[in-house]
Order: C-alpha cells, then structure tokens, then sequence
C-alpha cells in the first residue's frame, strides 16, 4: 500500500493497467491521482484512501468494493452535508467531540472537509475549549489509538515504535508532548496524546500539511495527577513523573531517533512543563528543526496582534510597555518575542527588555528574588524602583507601570477584574487587553466586560474562540493563527532551524493581514474561515527570510524534472509554489497498483 504525496500521476485512470506517468511538479504536489494496493474492507478501513459512499462505480470494481457499499454514489458535499446532519443531533460538545475524533479514524477528506466548511463552528469542538476536557476524559472514553507512544521504561523500544510510522522521508512533521502543561489543565499523562493529534489535525487544516506524513507523539514518563493515577482505567504508565538526568535522557534518545529516522521532519514541541520546555527548546533548536509552539507560536500570535493594535491606533512598537501577567512558558515566550520584534525593528536589547514587565505567584519579577527562574530573572526589574510599592498587587503594578498591553497567561480566571481594567484604562485611551488563558472558563477577563469597563476602546484578543460583543469581533488570540505558518514554511524550506528573525518575519506578514485597519471592529487578526490563505503567506514570509539567512536547504534537493529545486524570491510567486504544495481535502481519483513502493502502517 503506498501513498507518495511526491507523485503526481498525469493520467487518471482505473485499474491495473492504467500508464501511470508520473510527473513531479514539486516535491509535495497535491493533486491528481493517488496509487493504492489496497481492495475491500482494508480500503473502506484505510482513513487516508477510504470514500465511503463516494467511491465511484469504476473505483468499486476495480478496488474489490462491489457489494460493500450501498449503490447510490455520493459527492463529496453531500457527505459533508449529511455528517453535518448527524452531528447537529448531538446534544454536547463532548459527543460532537467524539463524533468528530471517530470520522477522522474513518475518512480524512471527508473529516476535513467537514471542519474546513463549517470551521467557526467545529474548531472550538475539535481544539480548545472542548479537546481540553476530551483530554481530561482521555483513558475513561478511548476507543481506538491514535499516535505514537514513547515510554520510559521502553527506552530501548524508541526506534521500532518510531518506525512503524515509516522512515526517512516519510514524515514531514513531528508534534511531540510530554503532557505536563496541557492547555491551562495541567499535568494530563498519556492522554497528552490527544494534544498532539490536535495540533497535527491543525497542521493539516490550517496549514495544509498532508496528513499521512504528520505524526504525533507523546513522551509518558508517569505523572504526577493524582486523580489520573488513582483512575482505575487510566492508560499510561502509573507512577510519578520522572525527572532530572533520567528524563532528559529518555527526551535525548528520543531526539536521536526522530532525527535519525525522519532528518527531514520539523518538530513541533507542545504542552512541556514550565521547568523544561525552554530547556527542552534551547537544547534542541540547533540540533534539528523546531520550535515550541506554547512559547514562540503564541509569542508570535501575541506580537502580530500587538502590531496590529499599534498600526490601528498610530502608536509606535517602541513606546509600548507590556505587562505579562503569568510568567511561565507562554509568558516568557511572548517576552521573548517582544524583545526580538523590538531589536530586529531598531532597539536595543536593554531598552527592549525594560519594556517589559513580568509578574507571577510572587507578584512582579524584581531582581535578586529567590524565586526567579534563569527565564525570569532577564525580565526583572530593579527593586529600588519599586519600593513602598505592593508588587503582589495587580492594580498597583498596573497604576505604576501604565502599560499599553496587558496579557493573561496565568491560569488564574478573573485576574483582571473590573479595578484592574478601569485602571489600566486611566492612563492608556486604547488598551490592548489579551486574556489568553484556555481553557475558556480559566480566562483572565471576558472580552464583554473589558469593553464595558472601557466604554468600548479596549483592543480584545482571546485565548480561546468568543462571539462578537456589540459588533465587535473578538481575534481568536491564539497559537493556531502562527504555528501552521512557521511549521509549513519550516516544511518546505526545509529549514535547518527556525531562527528568531525567521519567526519575526512570520509575525510582521500576520500583523499585516490584520482587518482592522479597513473596519477598526473587525479583529485583530484575519478571520478563522482565511486560515489557510493566512497560514500559506505566514510560511512564505519564513521561506523567503530562511533563505536569506542561509537555513533554506531544500535549494540543495534534486527538484522532480531533474534539476535543482528553485524557490521564488518574489512573494507571490513563492506563495503561489506554497500553495501548489498544500494539501486539500478533495477525493483524489485512485489508481489500483500491486505493489506498493512504500509502506506507511500507520495509514491504516
Ligand atoms: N492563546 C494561546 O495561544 C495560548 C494560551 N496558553 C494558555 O496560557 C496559560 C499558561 O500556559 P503556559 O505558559 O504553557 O503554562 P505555565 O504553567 O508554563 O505558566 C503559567 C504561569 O502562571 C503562573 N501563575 C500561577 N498562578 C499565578 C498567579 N496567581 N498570578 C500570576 N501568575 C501565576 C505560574 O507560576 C506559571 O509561571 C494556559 O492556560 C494555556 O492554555 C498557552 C499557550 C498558548
Ligand atoms: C493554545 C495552546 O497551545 C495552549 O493553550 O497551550
Ligand atoms: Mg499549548
């Protein structure tokens, strides 16, 4: 059984017979048809090649269907239109979660199609908020897995579990969890699995990444949930969370092997503790292509909507002050990106940093305290500015600092309560007021009560999906409108790594999709139904910037017809080579081939 997204099969007919010449447009072309070995109940059970009712007569005959399938065949949107049907019976968002999990086990294009049509609607069910309690319900609601398991006690197992998912060029695209900082939800063991398999389904969705060469993977080393450890049916290892030496053995031989096994593939870290994912990160951004999505995607969603908000209301990034309320990996992350956005456009990096201000449990970061992380104490600010001054206190921290931007990472619903805002408000005419915590009912303030309490001049963004207030539209702030871009563009490129300056130009090409600037009430950021659009001029932006600083390799590939694989320098011709290569959910005709060139188990 093969799938080679490389190939593209100029003629398109059925059967053993059929001439298939394959012409390579370029290395990931995503049209015409598809070879297939597989026939009958292996087919209808193949997710990536089944159609369901809409196998046509041919395809029935020459794939051994006759007989297994009702005879009526069905387009592609009437399937949709009759699974949007069923789902509307459902009566909860765990129910439709589930429904929704078990389609895409079913039938990929048809999965996607149906969230691609009705996405507003079907990404809060398939990703924050509602995957977050799926989660949480992981190991009392299994039915079928999904993903690759790497188990501590089986370090000598990594490889062979990893290739089961097939080899060197066969994966594109890695998200790996070890599950100690699910969402806003915690430490969730195995069931971080599902984490990984939503943001892959991301990758897919928003960014165009074919979905039989994404993989998902989680790193059980136990946990530490009493709750999960005391479940009877919890599924992963049951023992506390392992730390220090052992576990950044067992993430090394980890690493190894991925790049062993998969050099091309970019990864994608998600959802690590506050203690390790820069670590983790920092370990490994110049040993392979990666990025952690909680600290440099949400960095760079957080500073394209800062872009926005200031390109709205004629302000300039450098006389922006932000205050960071949450000082963990999404937080220090969005710092991170600040201070890089601020250097790369003319700033020093002092200058930069003492633009921004920090506070976590132990109210605002000053220097010198004990409890300050390495990543924390580049964000304290010196305590003899902040003497007599109740630095626990939010409203005295935002009194005294007057910042611009106000960002909630904290987990802490409510956090910005009225006083808080009202305050801010005093000295700032247009505050940028980001609650980002998810799940939604963890976050630090509603949009609905910070335009209240701003008589409407607060610039909005949120952390999970809200619905218009008043006719304003509330921006999704979230990680979903970045990492599709940065890891579709690290795909392509094939980027050896993903610099700071490559992510920054990710962030300048979303700031300026931003509708805002044609209706002031329209968002921050485009809107959900453009995502792929959006996603494919994000990854652009990182290709051409890669290819300035020398980390494009996939120059150095053989292209298809022969040569050199050439990539545009001008930004719609790339865009449209990006395009060109991004999977859609659309039936692909099948040819019918004996043996495959490849074997990929996991498409089964
Ligand atoms: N919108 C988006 O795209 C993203 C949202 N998030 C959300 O942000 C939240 C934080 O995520 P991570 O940074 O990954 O978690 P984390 O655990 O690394 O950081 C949370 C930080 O909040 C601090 N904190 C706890 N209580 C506090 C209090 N009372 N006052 C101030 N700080 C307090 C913790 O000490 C910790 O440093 C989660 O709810 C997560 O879902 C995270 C990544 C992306
Ligand atoms: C959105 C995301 O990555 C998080 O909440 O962790
Ligand atoms: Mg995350």
């Amino acid at each position: 059984m093969t799938i080679d997204p490389c190939c593209e099969v100029t003629k398109t007919p059925v059967g053993e017979d059929a001439k298939i010449k394959v012409a390579h447009a370029t290395r990931l072309s995503a049209n015409g048809p598809i070879e297939c070995d597989l026939s009958g109940f292996h087919l209808l059970n193949s997710p990536l090649f089944n159609k369901g009712t809409a196998f046509t007569l041919e395809e029935r005959k020459a794939f051994e269907l006759d007989g297994l399938l009702p005879p009526v065949v069905n387009t592609l949107d009437e399937q949709v239109q009759r699974a949007y049907n069923q789902l509307h019976y459902l009566k909860t968002l765990l129910a439709k979660n589930d429904f929704c999990t078990s389609m895409r086990q079913q039938n990929k294009v048809l999965y996607y199609k149906l969230v691609q049509e009705h996405i507003r609607e079907l990404i809060p069910i398939v990703y924050t908020p509602t995957e977050g309690d799926a989660i949480i319900a992981y190991s009392d609601r299994f039915r079928k897995p999904e993903g690759c398991f790497l188990d501590i006690t089986k370090q000598d197992e990594i490889d062979s579990r990893l290739e089961k998912f097939g080899n060197d060029k066969d994966i594109d695209y890695i998200v790996i969890s070890d599950s100690e900082g699910i969402l806003g939800i915690g430490d969730q063991g195995v069931g971080g699995i599902r984490i990984t398999i939503a943001k892959a389904a991301l990758m897919t969705l928003c960014g165009g990444l074919h979905p039989g060469r994404t993989m998902s993977v989680v790193l059980d080393v136990g946990t530490n949930n009493k709750t999960l450890l005391e479940n009877d049916l919890y599924l992963g290892l049951k023992m506390p969370r392992v730390r220090g030496k052992q576990y950044d053995e067992f993430v090394d031989k980890a690493m190894n092997a991925m790049k062993k096994r998969f050099p091309n593939a970019v990864v994608h870290f998600e959802d690590f503790g506050v203690t390790t994912a820069k670590p983790v990160l920092d370990r490994y951004r110049n040993v392979l292509p990666c990025f952690n999505d909680d600290i440099q995607g949400t960095g760079a969603v957080v500073m394209a909507s800062i872009t926005a908000a200031l390109n709205l209301t004629n302000r300039d990034l450098l006389d922006c002050k932000i205050l960071i309320y949450g000082a963990g990996s999404a937080g220090l992350g969005i710092a991170d990106q600040v201070v890089n956005h601020m250097v790369i456009h003319g700033a020093t990096k002092d200058e930069a940093r003492s633009k921004i201000f920090c506070m976590d449990r132990y109210g605002l970061i000053l220097k010198g305290m004990d409890t300050n992380s390495p990543a924390q104490e580049a964000y304290a600010h010196d305590p003899k500015d902040w003497e007599n001054i109740d630095t626990k206190d939010l409203i005295e921290v935002v009194k005294n600092v007057k910042p611009t931007t106000l960002v909630g990472c904290s987990t802490q619903a409510g956090a910005f309560n009225e006083k808080v805002i009202k305050e801010m408000y005093k000295h700032n005419p247009r505050p940028m007021i980001f609650p980002l915590s998810n799940p939604t009912r963890l976050h630090e303030c509603f949009p609905e009560d910070a335009l209240k309490w701003t008589d409407f001049n607060a610039l909005v963004a949120t952390g999970s999906p809200f619905p218009p207030v008043d006719g304003h539209v509330i921006s999704e702030n979230n990680n979903c409108f970045t990492f599709p871009g940065i890891g579709l563009g690290a795909v392509l490129s094939r980027a050896t790594e993903i610099s700071d300056s490559m992510i920054s130009a990710a962030v300048d090409e979303l700031a300026s999709l931003s509708p805002a600037k044609i209706n002031p009430k329209s968002g921050l950021l485009p809107p959900i139904e453009e995502i792929q659009e959006t996603s494919a001029r994000v990854a652009t932006a990182l290709i051409l910037q890669s290819i300035k600083e020398g980390h494009c390799r996939v120059e150095n590939e053989e292209s298809p017809d022969g040569g050199k694989v050439h990539v545009p320098r001008d930004f719609e011709e790339c865009l449209a080579w990006v395009k060109e290569q991004m999977w859609r959910p659309v039936y692909r005709p099948m040819i019918k081939v004996k043996h495959s060139k490849k074997i990929h188990t996991h498409q089964y």
